[in-house]
């Protein structure tokens, strides 16, 4: 089993990329199946693939770095080189060293070690696109990875023109020779032909639809991935400063942008090649007519393009007038039961109608200069369709001869006005794409985090922390966050983190997790730098559990599990029984297998926060967060976390951010900061009397607490006497 995760492992450090086994979706203790592997190596970003092979084709295969083969007793060894004229390959082992020198195997040897299947792999090819930024080019480029398809598709277009330009010719034909000759085998004839070719045409026409849409399915499925993708790879910052509801709206035009170009302008596209065709074709039978169409159908597209401008102009200030509305929206449903309780209805009613009505203006004034390119180029169209055949009939007054030209060019020239009514929508539609194409790429092309499957190194933590004069200033803010911070914290050790309000603790607890990174100074865990350890590596190093936390829709043994590979049930009861969590459980009427609702409406508080525990220990971190995560608590769910704090503390280093100082009286240390600044680190008992912060901070809540004793006993003696 080992083996064969440690040739993988080998072969993908060839190429640069580091495998994390935490990303390996696959039951520890079973044989991992060569698609699983494949899976595990493609979410790192390399290109691979599982085959069955045949000993010829293994020989025969082109080997530029190493191939995983896959052996008979759940190992694997790695080929690096075949030769198919002494049928000899040569192999490594994977558990023997790098530099150990390769041996050679033939077929014999190899059918004892082998059964059949191989994985290979190399860096992807699309991985340098991938990182690409969204653009109408970044599309086509997708679009045409998919070759093969479009020029079957063309070729059916093509095919499709040349059987109407026949049938129009026959139809010419059997106008001039059947009507003046009266030709009945003519007639015949052409009427065998013409069926043939309208079958043809209808073929032709059904395999075009047909590949259209397998190309839109195709580009609608790895945008979708690619989006998605992006969207998780982006800062949590990020987020923190955009607006759900922006987001949500600017993503959706991604869509809108996708159904532009696998709709309208691969149409268009295909409507070119018919008329490439066609108007040779048309020159032909009748140059006059032939241009005065094109001329017709030039000034339709003037017209057009001259309201491009604009329309752009409007649609940008809709563009914005959406997004408000949809933030409105948005926030008014996520903050519900804050509307309903404070009773905002009418403010927020106020919002919405005001977005709303700002929205609805600028489309409406959009739609209204809309309407003016749409009526100006009615006569030339109208021209295009009916007044082009009416001056071919007056040509052939003159020349009775050639009355079927007119009716092939009629027809023919039927075709002309959709295509050229498919480029007028689509530079109509233009503006619009390119501000959904904007839209899209204001959040897709944020910068990401670089949580690169290469990048960065993941050494096995212990747990030890230190910061050194660290300094750090949110983007775009002026207060400084964290001010020369200086700590050491052992591994294996509890620290509190107090201050006031916006001193800077969860600063701390954010530099540490990687969600800001452009601080000064330097931040170590175990002595290695924190900007060059792997971002993702990093995150899952740790557990957190923060004063909100979200849970999933779905059970609560998926909940606490998080989607982590090789968890059992076993572990999921251990991590909640650390949490206080087993007693609340174990009394729902379906235990571990309750589900939990969207915002988890069926849970109290406290039991939600002590499920976000029990999901942040189920790991067994070294290093655990504790931002707040008590604070909200029932007196009764606080003391039943704290009572397991001790043990839940064991064995790794545990940073608690509160600010009821009595929970952090046991903590080893204590870092009491004040507006960004270390004023003292120590024991409790110690700071009590040595740092005047810590000692006010503590004399605050014990008054307090002292008043509310001393208020308490009243009604009992009350009650007593
Ligand atoms: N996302 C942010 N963008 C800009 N400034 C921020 C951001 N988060 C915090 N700050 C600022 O940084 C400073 C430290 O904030 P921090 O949240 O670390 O304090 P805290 O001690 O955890 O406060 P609290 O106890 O209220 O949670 C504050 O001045 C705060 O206004």
């Amino acid at each position: 089993m080992e083996l064969r995760l440690l040739a993988v492992i080998t072969a993908a450090r060839h190429y640069g990329v580091e495998l994390d086994r935490d990303d390996l979706r696959f039951p520890l203790g079973e044989v991992p199946q060569p698609a699983a592997l494949v899976d595990w190596l493609r979410n790192s970003g390399l290109w691979a693939r599982a085959v069955r092979l045949r000993w010829s084709e293994l020989l025969a295969l082109p080997i530029s770095g190493p191939l995983v083969l896959m052996g008979r007793d759940g190992g694997a060894f790695l080929v690096v080189r075949a030769d198919p004229a002494r049928q000899l390959i040569w192999v490594r082992d994977p558990a023997s060293a790098t530099d150990h020198e390769p041996h050679a195997l033939d077929l014999a040897a190899v059918t004892q070690l082998w059964e059949g299947s191989a994985i290979l792999l190399r860096a992807d090819r699309g991985g340098a696109y991938d990182n690409e930024p969204f653009s109408f080019l970044w599309l086509f480029r997708l679009i045409w990875q998919d070759k093969r398809l479009m020029k079957e598709t063309f070729a059916a277009s093509i095919m499709m023109t040349a059987l109407s330009i026949v049938s129009m010719m026959l139809v010419m034909v059997v106008i001039d020779r059947v009507v003046t000759y009266r030709s009945y085998s003519t007639l015949a004839l052409v009427s065998i032909v013409l069926g043939i070719t309208v079958f043809y045409e209808a073929y032709f026409g059904f395999i075009r639809r047909q590949l259209t849409v397998a190309l839109a399915r195709r580009v609608d499925g790895r945008v979708n991935l690619w989006m998605f993708r992006r969207v998780l790879g982006l800062p949590i910052d990020f987020f923190e400063r955009t607006q759900a509801g922006g987001v949500l709206y600017r993503l959706g035009h991604i869509g809108k942008v996708r159904d532009f170009i696998t709709g309208q302008v691969l149409t268009t596209l295909l409507d070119l090649v018919t008329l490439a065709m066609l108007i040779p074709v048309l020159l032909w039978l009748s140059p006059t007519l032939t241009w005065m169409a094109l001329l017709a159908a030039g000034v339709i597209l003037l017209i057009i393009v001259a309201f491009i401008q604009p329309v752009r102009r409007l649609y940008h200030h809709y563009n914005e007038a959406e997004i408000s509305k949809s933030t409105v929206l948005v926030e008014s449903l996520r903050g519900i039961r804050t509307v309903k309780s404070l009773g905002l209805e009418p403010q927020r009613k106020e919002a919405w109608d005001h977005t709303t009505a700002a929205a609805g203006g600028w489309k409406l004034e959009m739609l209204d200069t809309l309407n003016w390119p749409q009526t100006l180029i009615i006569p030339f169209d109208f021209f295009l369709r009916s007044g082009v055949m009416m001056v071919g009939a007056y040509l052939t007054l003159d020349d009775p001869g050639t009355g079927g030209g007119l009716v092939a060019f009629m027809m023919l020239s039927s075709r002309l006005a959709q295509p050229l009514g498919g480029i007028a929508r689509m530079l109509e539609q233009i503006e619009d794409v390119r501000a959904a194409v904007s839209m899209a790429a204001s959040v897709l092309n944020q910068p990401r985090e670089d949580t690169g499957a290469g990048a960065g190194l993941r050494p096995r933590f212990a747990g030890a922390i230190s910061f050194t004069k660290v300094d750090f200033t949110y983007p775009g803010s002026k207060t400084t966050a964290l001010d020369g911070v200086s700590f050491e914290i052992p591994a294996g050790s509890s620290v509190g983190l107090v201050g006031r309000s916006g001193s800077g603790k969860s600063t701390i607890t954010r530099l540490l997790q990687g969600i800001n990174r452009e601080y000064e100074g330097y931040i170590k865990i175990d002595g290695n730098d924190l900007r060059s350890i792997n971002l993702q590596h990093l995150r899952r190093s740790f557990g957190v559990v923060l004063q909100e936390n979200f849970l999933f829709r779905g059970t609560i043994r998926d909940n606490i599990i998080g989607g982590r590979p090789g968890l059992t049930l076993t572990d999921v009861v251990r991590a909640a029984r650390l949490a206080g969590a087993e007693e609340f459980i174990e009394r729902m009427p379906q235990g571990y297998d309750t589900v939990v609702e969207e915002g988890s409406p069926n849970l109290s508080g406290g039991q939600r926060q002590r499920l976000a525990i029990a999901r942040a220990l189920i790991t067994d971190p070294r290093i655990l967060i504790l931002d707040e995560a008590t604070s909200a608590l029932d007196p009764e769910s606080e003391a039943l976390v704290n009572a397991n704090i001790a043990r839940i503390a064991h064995g790794r280093t545990m940073l608690v951010v509160s600010h009821r100082l009595s929970s952090l009286t046991e903590m080893d240390q204590i870092i009491v900061l004040d507006r960004g600044r270390v004023m003292d680190v120590g024991p409790h008992r110690d700071l009590v009397e040595r740092c005047p912060v810590y000692r006010q901070l503590w004399l605050q809540q014990t008054r307090y607490m002292d008043s509310q004793r001393a208020a308490a006993p009243a009604p009992v003696l009350a009650q007593g006497s």
